[in-house]
């Protein structure tokens, strides 16, 4: 945890017993069992663990992009459950950014007008989303590309642009999957020192799914999943 978080620095995540079974085979598939975690403010957490051991779904069901079968997930004192779909879509749109494995970027757009539609979406005028928009793309390297669709852009750069989309709100929570997986090292290093400010600047948290040893080793806190529950790693 960087120096300035104490232990004291409010919880912003929590999740009570989570439990998350699919039901769609033969046979019931419990991925998460009755797991606990809790992330404070400005406080940097890995997850890792094998594949197929439900890193994907905790984080759909932290983003509350998925309901859990059991157990429940609070985010900055507002737990979940509580928010129907709309208010959901408010709440996420308020407190927490994303970084998916596949970054879901929208073709039509450019770079700018990518990482600015959060702030569209908010209510903010185009201009202003836009020029916020640049601030950010300039800190993850992309300031050049920012007049450029997808289609035109690297992996890498993609994977950029969905950086940037997801901190343009300045969120209190970053949700990454695999976030520097297509990112050379020196850009991947790049990333990584923002991370560190941010979570310094304005006590963003972060959970971080990865396969990245050097990524995960980064972090405050690693946490392995295993057999549906999450065990501190040395
Ligand atoms: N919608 C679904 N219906 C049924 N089973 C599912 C569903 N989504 C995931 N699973 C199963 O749940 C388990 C956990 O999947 P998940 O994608 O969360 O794993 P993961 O740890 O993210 O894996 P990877 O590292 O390979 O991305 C897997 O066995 C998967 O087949």
């Amino acid at each position: 945890m960087s120096e300035t978080t104490s232990t004291q620095a409010p919880v912003m995540l929590q999740c009570q017993s989570l439990t998350r079974t699919y039901n769609e085979g033969p046979q019931d598939l419990t991925v998460l069992d009755s797991l606990d975690l809790e992330v404070r403010a400005g406080e940097r957490v890995a997850i890792v663990g094998s594949s197929g051991s439900g890193k994907t779904t905790l984080l759909n069901l932290l983003g509350g992009l998925d309901r859990p079968t059991d157990g429940r997930v609070v985010i900055a004192d507002q737990p979940l459950s509580g928010l129907k779909e709309a208010a959901l879509g408010q709440f996420r749109n308020r407190y927490i950014g994303f970084v998916y494995q596949f970054h879901h970027l929208l073709a039509e757009f450019t770079a700018v007008e990518n990482a600015a539609l959060p702030l569209i979406i908010r209510g903010q005028a185009k201009k202003a989303a836009e020029q916020r928009a640049m601030q950010i793309l300039e800190r993850v390297g992309m300031a050049s590309r920012a007049d450029h669709k997808p289609g035109e852009l690297s992996g890498g750069e993609r994977q950029r642009v969905a950086i940037a989309r997801a901190l343009v709100t300045d969120p209190s929570l970053v949700l990454m999957d695999e976030p520097t997986g297509n990112l050379d090292q020196t850009t991947a290093a790049t990333i990584l020192a923002l991370m560190d400010e941010l979570a310094q600047e304005s006590a963003c948290a972060f959970v971080i799914v990865t396969h990245d040893v050097g990524l995960a080793a980064h972090q405050d806190r690693v946490m392995k999943l295993d057999a549906g529950k999450l065990v501190a790693q040395p």
